[in-house]
């Protein structure tokens, strides 16, 4: 789906601060992919490249990032660099941004804020019609058709969290990028919002990314998980073997840093087996 081949990644035009550098991996269908790392290891700046948003001054300075893609009322393939990626958002890429307070527009009402959001083809029908099929499409997952009325401050952090990732599946893409879904939210809250993200990847049958600092998240829903370290991948393979025999020195701490409870693990995992 997206292959990433030696991709250095940075800001600024007349310095450049390498941010990614000389990253290959790929993205395939249907699978959940997980990025770890500490704070300031290039995960937000990897996934800005997927998602082909490069408004912050990001820059490609070496590489190349492709998606391939099928598009759904063709049937033709579609081959793309991440510079023209944004003729993709929705319908084949969505992006579940980091704290949802910043995202939404805190004087507008939900119902707008999602209406305005999707592509036009989506909004072709009566106004009536598409909120009632949000409405359905929300209470698929347990949120009640009134959090459209509500304004973002009138909702919890975990209700508009779930909107926002509610929002993000709905024109169903083949892919979506969440970076730290869950963080800042309480456990209980948090796992929630994963089991919703790994129902909506059961559902479509899509490809989900998930960027989290937090290696329980990880084990708990993805198959596939990408470690960074200082813009470098210093591990990558399949979550459950990582976990069973992690190789690098910075993965083994961090793994040996989750909470334990009676000498086992203190998160189980909620998705996907690996
Ligand atoms: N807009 C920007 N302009 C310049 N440098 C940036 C910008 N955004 C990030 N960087 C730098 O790029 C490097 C990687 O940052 P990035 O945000 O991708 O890391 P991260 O792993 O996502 O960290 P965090 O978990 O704290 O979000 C850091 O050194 C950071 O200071």
């Amino acid at each position: 789906m997206i292959s990433i081949d030696n991709v250095t990644v940075g800001y600024g035009t007349a310095g450049f601060i390498t941010a990614v550098d000389g990253v290959s991996f790929t993205i395939g269908s249907n699978e959940i992919i997980g990025i770890a790392g500490e704070s300031g290891s290039g995960k937000s700046t990897l996934m800005r490249a997927l998602y082909g948003d490069f408004s912050t001054g990001l820059r490609i300075k070496s590489g190349t990032v492709t998606g391939r893609f099928t598009d759904a009322a063709t049937g033709k393939a579609i081959e793309k660099p991440s510079s023209q990626f944004r003729d993709l958002w929705w319908d084949q890429i969505s992006y579940i941004p980091q704290g949802s307070m910043s995202v939404l527009n805190p004087l507008m009402k939900i119902e707008k804020q999602v209406v305005d959001g999707l592509p036009k083809r989506e909004r072709g029908g009566s106004r009536r019609e598409l909120r009632a099929r949000i409405a359905k499409f929300l209470a698929g997952f347990g949120l009640e058709e009134n959090v459209l009325d509500a304004y973002p401050h009138q909702l919890s952090g975990g209700m508009r969290q779930r909107v926002l990732v509610a929002i993000a599946a709905f024109v169903n893409p083949r892919l979506i990028l969440a970076d730290e879904p869950t963080t800042a939210l309480d456990v209980v809250v948090q796992k929630k919002i994963l089991l919703m993200m790994v129902e909506i990847q059961r559902r479509l049958q899509n490809t989900l990314v998930l960027v989290s600092h937090d290696l329980g998240v990880h084990y708990q829903i993805t198959d596939r998980l990408v470690i960074m370290y200082k813009g470098r991948i210093v591990e990558a393979g399949r979550t459950a073997e990582i976990f069973a025999n992690p190789r690098h020195d910075y993965t083994r701490n961090l793994i040996a840093s989750l909470p334990r409870l009676h000498g086992q693990r203190a998160v189980d995992r909620v998705g996907a087996g690996a």
